[in-house]
């Protein structure tokens, strides 16, 4: 399997998209208000060695999304609106489109994990 982690720009450029991620799901009014109480670094600091990790950089990761964002109460339509905050973001910091498509496939594949209600 092909690793698409140099077309999201290594570390800097998965860096620079989750900084605009975070940044696009605090201003989205649908779900902002789940992240009220989040340590905001710490969760991009996460989702920066996630990410890198699910697209085949030298990153670890092995945080359970089931336990993270359980009795959370994510609504499938809340799942739906952050995966299109990523997809702006995507589009934003101007990620190749195979690459896009590799990352949605696996944020869509933690779905039954994270969507409880
Ligand atoms: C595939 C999609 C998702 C992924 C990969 C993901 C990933 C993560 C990760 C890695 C953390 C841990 C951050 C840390 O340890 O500080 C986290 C926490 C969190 N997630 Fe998600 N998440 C996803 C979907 C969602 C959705 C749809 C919501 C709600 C709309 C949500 C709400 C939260 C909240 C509120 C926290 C912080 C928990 C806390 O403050 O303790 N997540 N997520």
């Amino acid at each position: 399997a092909s690793s698409y982690y140099h077309d999201f720009g290594g570390k800097p450029g998965i860096t620079a998209l989750i900084n605009q991620f975070v940044g696009n799901v605090a201003a989205d009014k649908r779900i902002n208000f789940y992240f009220a109480h989040t340590n905001i670094p710490a969760l991009k600091a996460a989702l920066v060695e996630q990410v890198c990790n699910l697209e085949g950089g030298p990153c670890t990761f092995d945080m359970s999304m089931r336990a993270i964002h359980k009795n959370m109460g994510v609504t499938q339509n809340a799942f739906n609106a952050l995966a299109e905050d990523m997809i702006h973001a995507m589009d934003e910091q101007q990620i190749p489109t195979a690459a896009q498509n590799n990352l949605l496939a696996k944020l869509a594949a933690m779905e039954p994990e994270i969507v409880t209600k």
